[in-house]
């Protein structure tokens, strides 16, 4: 068994041994650094250095006691209670289906036995997964990451491989800290310019989907290079990372530079023996090579990416704000039409309607696309001084308990309580509405989360998805609305 300092702490990427000549992406360098063989049907084995463990894990802990096998590196996970818990209070107890209360309950359990590091409901570290590793320094540049959720893409925004595995997959990850992968392929998305007012990474990363499609980035891992990923924070990167997952992609990925350094210096699990500096001149050396060769790639101009909003119930569904609901009638193939006309059914919209007429009944700021701080302090600078609409629920669900007390101690939760929005705990929440957290059938909510399927927030919900500042614009308005005019009000 392979000894994890070898892959994430005494091994230099920078061992000319290692080296081969060939230039390579960031992606290339993490896989080979922790493939240990590759088989002839072509699947490598590779060491993980940190399992992320949440609280749908617990049939994997059931499959390594049915085998009678413990957890092999109890030390490289880290868990955290999520998709389950209740928002409105910190009690197991409150959650009200017994089958997610016994998984929640199973998981401190579990990670209990085995010795793994849990953030619970009684943990003022606890929140989403993947809002929590980063924040505690769990996640690390030059990291395989992989956790039983497909958002673990998030992680690579500090320059980490991080893809979401199976349940079955996270019981042998558990089991012997290594995992069978194909070796997908690569796509490098390029941003570049500077975007406009009013416009962020969750617009960009709707455009990008927009774009290349639901299933556009199937087989691959994507990286995000440019100026404008450049430019941006850590915080936004995550944004961006995240939701490769709806581009179809295995992993979304951005190349750790001062930015990622300075974000992550000094945060709690950063500690090892070796100096800050060395680690980070190590890190350094993860960036694509110069002449490295992706097996696609697709540019985007900053300036031509505007707010947008998704219609549908497919992520790829977005549009700028400015937009009208698409018509079926415009669409050439007859499967094509009938199936954006169950779509626009299903939303309860009217083809050619302006995307600014249509009401809102929910507002849900939070989920592990858009509930850290920087996120809420977007979109209480929205909300500063003005009111939530009429008849509109308006929900901000931060996503840890480190991000909840730090705006807290900024403020924003008195500029959300004082606009008529509930200020909630850390969970997946509305997101997903498996906690009980839903919203009703028929009702429509402006959700800055990642998925807008059919029955996601809840069984018959219709959900927009968008930025945190334009969730808060549909807020105030009651309506979607292009925050560029309230912003310009203010
Ligand atoms: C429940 C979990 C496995 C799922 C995921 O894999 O992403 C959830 O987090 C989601 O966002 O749909
Ligand atoms: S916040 Fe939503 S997308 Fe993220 S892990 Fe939870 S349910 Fe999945």
């Amino acid at each position: 068994m392979p000894d994890s300092h070898l892959f994430t702490q005494g091994f230099s990427p920078m061992t000319p041994r290692y080296e081969p000549a060939v230039p390579r992406t960031l992606f290339d360098k993490i896989w080979e650094r922790h493939s240990i063989m590759t088989r002839e049907d072509g699947q490598s084995l590779l060491f993980i250095d940190r399992h992320l463990v949440q609280d749908g894990s617990a049939p994997a802990f059931e499959m390594l006691r049915q085998r009678g096998l413990p957890v092999r590196r109890p030390d490289l996970s880290a868990a955290t209670a999520d998709h389950y818990v209740p928002t409105g209070s910190r009690e197991l107890n409150d959650i009200d289906d017994p089958e997610k209360r016994a998984m929640a309950q199973a998981l401190q359990h579990d990670t209990g036995v085995a010795g793994i590091r849990f953030f619970g409901l009684d943990d003022p570290r606890q929140g989403i997964i993947h809002v929590v590793a980063p924040e505690q320094g769990l996640s690390l540049p030059g990291m395989l990451i992989v956790c039983g959720d497909s958002h673990t893409s998030t992680h690579g925004a500090l320059g980490a491989l991080a893809f979401g595995i199976g349940a079955s997959e996270v019981a042998h990850v558990l089991a012997t800290q290594t995992l069978w992968q194909r070796r997908p392929k690569t796509l490098r998305v390029r941003i570049e310019g500077r975007l406009g007012a009013g416009v962020g990474p969750k617009d960009v990363i709707l455009a990008v989907i927009a774009r290349i499609g639901a299933a556009g980035a199937t087989g691959h891992v994507i990286e995000y290079a440019g100026e404008t990923i450049r430019a941006m924070s850590v915080e936004a990167r995550m944004t961006i990372c995240n939701m490769s997952i709806e581009a179809g992609a295995r992993a979304g990925m951005i190349a750790p530079d001062d930015t990622t350094f300075e974000w992550l210096a000094g945060r709690p699990y950063t500690q090892d023996e070796r100096a800050w500096d060395e680690r980070v001149a190590q890190w350094r050396h993860l960036a694509s090579d110069e002449d490295a060769h992706f097996d696609r790639e697709v540019r985007i101009e900053a300036d031509t990416i505007e707010p947008m909003v998704t219609w549908g119930n497919s992520p790829q569904d977005a549009v700028p704000i400015s937009a009208c609901v698409p018509d079926p009638a415009d669409l050439s193939q007859a499967e094509e039409r009938e199936s954006m006309a169950a779509t626009l059914h299903y939303m309860g919209l009217t083809p050619g309607m302006a995307l600014t007429d249509v009401k809102v009944d929910h507002v849900f700021i939070g989920s592990c696309t858009n509930g850290r701080i920087e996120d809420l302090r977007s979109a209480a600078q929205v909300i500063r001084g003005r009111h939530v609409a009429r008849g509109v629920q308006a929900w901000v669900v931060p996503g840890s308990g480190q991000v909840r007390r730090q705006a807290e101690q900024e403020g924003l939760h008195r500029i959300f309580i004082d606009a008529g929005f509930q200020w909630r705990h850390a969970g997946c929440s509305m997101c997903l509405a498996t906690n009980g957290d839903l919203v009703p059938p028929g009702q429509r909510c402006a959700s800055t989360s990642n998925r807008n399927f059919v029955g996601r927030q809840g069984p018959g919900s219709r959900t927009h998805l968008m930025s945190p500042t334009m969730a808060a614009a549909a807020a105030i308005a009651g309506h979607l609305c292009d925050v560029r005019q309230l912003q310009q009000e203010s």
